[in-house]
């Protein structure tokens, strides 16, 4: 396999984050990174790691996903991902993962994690894993600029290309296109990549206010003291970082369309404040008493499933009454799998041209395990794959070793791939994880002994 680089200029030296709280991992990565040239900074927490990310710009980041000791959920990890999203959204997060627990990588590349690498690694499948993931996110940030740029200078927004010619999508494509012209509040929910915030735009596109702008803000992620301030603006002196006025986001949004993005995370108390200004149309920027009318259409997305949150009473009703005039419900990927080819080829036209545009297809390899696969992170898993694909590919059409699909294919793990051992190891760890470490009970999921199952963790080094 060639892998072709995308630009002609030497690029820069990469620079990444490494993060891991055991002193040896992390030693043995600068120094495997190090001589291949990476300019490092190393991080010990989820904190370093966020101060790191708020303080520089880097080319990809690669976290340990367990941090607080005895702690083996990754749960740390896994809001992590969430805190760098809101971040800088196109910065490429590789994870890593203890061996076997690949649920776990699966949730977190659900999450926005581009890829996972599982401990111990192997050096060479780092090292390619990495360059790739850096070369991607450098040409998507290049176009990204190009495309924002083009866009203000376009004015009027244009209707994003929406893949959705399965039997599952055409009922959806009726209810977008009446609901488009009103101004109806939308709640578009959907498991994370199903494109909520594709269809967001394209309503946008489609309604009587496409020449006014289109505001996202991915409103559960904005903590306490930012949720007011990035929402509804500030006045010069409103709090000690306050050294000027400041717009929030609905005033930018004013006679557009605001897309909340996340809405299920949001607190209470931000829960109270947002439904204030839905109810009234009016705002006062913090630190300010001036009364300011907005005119918003508001969008809301979620993967959660609201109406448990409202049943238990995390999410208020009345909110929630405001934010679902329609409500919109993108099925996931493996629930229309007529799309799964349509979308792949969409992305293959579509990016072709970053990758020098040259044409490339299929083959009947890839397209069988791209209909096999089963999409946990759904369409933006199908877009990175395509994009890594084109990038990997070195002849003018993509085999299924191109795809470098991992895991979460219809047909189950990649035994295939695996000696009889390494798939015993397997097991075991993943029935211990799916019981919580308990022994007795994993052991009699797998119909053994607590005896013959702990003898089986001591071969495979396993601890509960
Ligand atoms: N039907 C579609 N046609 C074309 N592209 C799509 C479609 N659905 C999703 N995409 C692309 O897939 C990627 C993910 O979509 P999007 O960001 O809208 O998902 P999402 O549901 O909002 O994700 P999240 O819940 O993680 O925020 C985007 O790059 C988007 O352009």
């Amino acid at each position: 396999m060639t892998r072709s680089t995308p630009d002609s200029a030497p690029p820069s030296p990469a620079r990444v984050l490494i993060a891991d709280d055991q002193p040896d991992v992390l030693e043995a990565l600068r120094l495997l990174l190090k001589v291949q040239g990476f300019q490092l900074q190393l991080a010990r927490s989820p904190a370093e790691i966020l101060a790191a990310i708020e303080g520089h710009e880097f080319d990809a980041v690669l976290i340990d996903l367990n941090y607080t000791r005895d702690t083996t959920s990754g749960h740390e990890g896994l809001d992590l991902l969430g805190k760098i999203a809101a971040l800088d959204a196109t910065l490429p997060v590789l994870v890593m993962t203890a061996w076997g627990s690949v649920e776990g990588a699966v949730d977190a590349v659900r999450r926005g994690a581009r890829d996972y690498i599982q401990k111990p690694w192997d050096n060479a499948r780092l090292l390619t894993t990495l360059r790739t993931q850096i070369d991607l996110a450098r040409a998507q940030r290049r176009t990204g600029k190009l495309e924002g740029e083009n866009e203000r200078l376009r004015g009027r927004a244009e209707l994003p290309e929406l893949v959705a010619g399965s039997k599952a999508m055409a009922p959806i494509l009726r209810v977008l296109e009446r609901i488009a012209p009103s101004d109806a509040a939308v709640l578009i929910t959907g498991e994370h990549g199903t494109g909520k915030e594709v269809v967001a735009r394209w309503l946008h596109a489609a309604s009587r206010r496409a020449a006014r702008p289109f505001v996202a803000v991915n409103a559960g992620a904005l903590g306490e003291g930012v949720f007011e301030s990035e929402l509804f603006g500030h006045v010069k002196g409103a709090f000690t970082d306050a050294k000027t006025d400041r717009i929030g986001c609905f005033e930018l949004a004013d006679g557009g369309t605001l897309f909340l993005d996340e809405i299920a995370n949001m607190p209470a108390a931000q829960q109270a404040k947002l439904l204030r200004v839905l109810q009234t149309g009016e705002l006062h920027r913090v630190g300010s008493s001036k009364l300011r009318k907005v005119d918003v259409r508001v969008l809301a997305a979620t993967n959660a499933p609201l109406e448990q949150l409202t049943a238990g009473g995390a999410f208020r009703e009345d909110l929630l009454y405001r934010l679902n005039t329609v409500e919109v419900h993108l099925p996931p990927l493996r629930e229309r799998k007529e799309d799964i080819l349509r979308l792949a080829e969409h992305f293959l036209r579509a990016k072709s041209p970053r990758y020098g545009g040259k044409v490339v297809d299929l083959d009947a390899s890839a397209r069988q395990a791209l209909l096999e696969h089963r999409w946990p992170g759904n369409v933006r898993e199908l877009e990175h794959v395509i994009e890594r694909a084109l990038l990997l590919t070195g002849g003018s059409a993509i085999g299924v070793e191109d795809l470098a699909l991992r895991g979460g294919s219809a047909r189950g793990p990649v035994f295939e791939d695996m000696t009889l051992e390494q798939a015993e190891r397997h097991l075991i760890a993943q029935a211990l994880a799916r019981c919580n470490n308990n022994v007795s009970e994993a052991a009699q999921r797998l119909g053994l002994s607590r005896s013959a199952f702990y003898r089986r963790m001591a071969r495979y080094g396993l601890e509960p």
